[in-house]
């Protein structure tokens, strides 16, 4: 579809698309995915790497945007979303991990996230930090204890550049790298990805919640995953605990109103 009067210039929604609450992967193929758990699914637009299905959760309208990979994407999406109705926002991704006591398919409630992005610094200065809103905390955490997931609450780091994280020492600022790479993970930072910073910063200049799940890949000593491992680890376990979640939100809006 081209661009056309009254459509937002990248995601290609209207006003009337969609309803508050929409969840955010990174991949546009997770979209419908994740939508294959909402009543009356339907694919809305496409443009980009911005792919939008929409339907129900418990009779209340929900969304699914893919936000595209880093910082300047996830930051268009969100406020075109934000021009169109969205104010309740769930990141639904991958990420790397960075503590021993994770494994790989464990879930990761993202808390806060660590600005070594270059985005975010286009909305606020360095020093205020990118904080998820609590309602989501609740409902992500709430949904994994009581699904039974092995989860974790925690920091995520998000990056630019998924290549230094995974080839530090190709980079011709290794040193730098691997140093605060370290110190992220003595301060404790869960897991590695690459949006939720941005969408937090986002979220709290435009005054709208947001919060983050993520599947954890990987060790945390980069040691390749068994079979066994990598089955654990697919996107497709995760997403349960994302509906679940946005489910606690829903019903928690609905007892508050
Ligand atoms: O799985 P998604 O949501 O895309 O998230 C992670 O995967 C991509 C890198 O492979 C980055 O977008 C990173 O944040
Ligand atoms: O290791 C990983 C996995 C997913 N996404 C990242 O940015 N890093």
């Amino acid at each position: 579809m081209a661009y056309s009067e009254g459509y937002e210039y990248h995601i290609h929604l209207k006003q009337g698309d969609i309803g508050r609450y929409v969840f955010l992967p990174g991949d546009p193929g997770r979209c419908e995915v994740i939508a294959q758990h909402f009543d009356n699914p339907r694919f809305v637009a496409s443009h980009r790497e911005h792919t939008t299905w929409a339907g129900e959760l418990d009779g209340v309208p929900v969304a699914v945007t893919s936000t595209g990979m880093g910082g300047p994407s996830t930051a268009i999406a969100v406020e075109e979303l934000i021009h169109v109705g969205a104010d309740t926002f769930m990141r639904v991704g991958t990420s790397g991990a960075m503590q021993p006591e994770t494994q790989p398919g464990d879930v990761a409630v993202i808390n806060a996230a660590i600005r070594d992005e270059g985005t975010g610094l286009h909305y606020l200065p360095v020093e205020f930090p990118a904080v998820a809103h609590q309602d989501l905390i609740t409902g992500l955490t709430e949904a994994a204890r009581d699904m039974g997931k092995r989860y974790h609450v925690g920091v995520s780091q998000s990056k630019d550049s998924f290549y230094g994280q995974h080839s530090p020492d190709s980079m011709p600022v290794a040193a730098r790298l691997k140093e605060r790479w370290d110190a992220w993970v003595a301060g404790g930072c869960l897991v590695s990805e690459m949006e939720c910073a941005t969408l937090f910063l986002v979220a709290a200049t435009r005054r709208v919640r947001a919060g983050g799940v993520m599947m954890i890949m990987g060790h945390h000593d980069f040691q390749p995953m068994t079979e066994e491992e990598k089955d654990a680890s697919q996107i497709g376990n995760l997403i349960p605990t994302a509906i679940e979640g946005m489910r606690r939100v829903i019903a928690a809006d609905k007892a508050r109103a």
